[in-house]
């Protein structure tokens, strides 16, 4: 097992939680929007804006075939566990976890946000839609399911690195390991 991938729909704490994960478990921390930020020299407003959706999307899967092979936390941006191929990606390269955060925490914590394109062209309705429509490609990308409703960001951050410390073990064969996934919580 080498890197642990948080993924959820925006708002849900991926970036928040990989960051106090980070501080836990002395690992490195790395935001794939904030890596995506730093090569291109774009925001993602901007990248949106001049290059279009796909082309970002595009740039998720590059980062995802192309980081360096390093035991860290990753935090991914909302649409990543969309394409199988990076759900593929995630799953070979250590442990998903899908942070599953109720749409009214999400919508308080998204709605006046300028740096999230998709929510500043679409409605609440459309959000929420959205929310829905990708609920499925989270639960199938993911090792485990964290329910964050009335939970702090510490609370979180605990179990995670919980079933982190679970799930490891340095002296595991591959088979063993094979056996832990297969029984870890869906
Ligand atoms: N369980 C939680 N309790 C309280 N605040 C939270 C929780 N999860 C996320 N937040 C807050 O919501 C906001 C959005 O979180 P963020 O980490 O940016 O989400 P994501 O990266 O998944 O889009 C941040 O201000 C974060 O501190
Ligand atoms: O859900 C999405 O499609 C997106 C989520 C964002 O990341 P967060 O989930 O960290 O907000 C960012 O990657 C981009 O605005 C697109
Ligand atoms: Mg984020």
């Amino acid at each position: 097992m080498n890197k642990v991938y948080l993924v959820g729909f925006m708002g849900c704490g991926k970036s928040a939680i990989g960051k106090r994960l980070s501080f836990f478990t002395k690992l490195p921390f790395y935001d794939m929007d904030h890596e995506i930020v730093q090569k291109t020299g774009m925001t993602i407003p901007q990248i949106f804006e001049t290059y279009g959706e796909e082309r970002f999307r595009d740039m998720e899967t590059e980062f995802l075939q192309t980081f360096r092979d390093e035991k860290c936390i990753i935090a991914t941006g909302g649409g990543v566990a969309m394409r199988e191929e990076n759900r593929k990606l995630m799953r070979a390269q250590g442990l998903v976890f899908f942070l599953d955060a109720p749409f009214r925490d999400i919508w308080r914590r998204i709605a006046t946000d300028k740096n999230r394109p998709i929510v500043q062209r679409s409605s609440r309705s459309e959000i929420e839609t959205l929310f829905h429509k990708r609920y499925d490609a989270y639960k199938k990308s993911a090792h485990f399911v964290v329910l964050t409703k009335q939970r702090s960001l510490s609370k979180v951050t605990e179990y995670i690195a919980f079933q982190m410390e679970r799930m490891s073990g340095d002296s595991d064969t591959a088979q063993e390991f094979e056996t832990k996934m297969n029984s870890a919580q869906k």
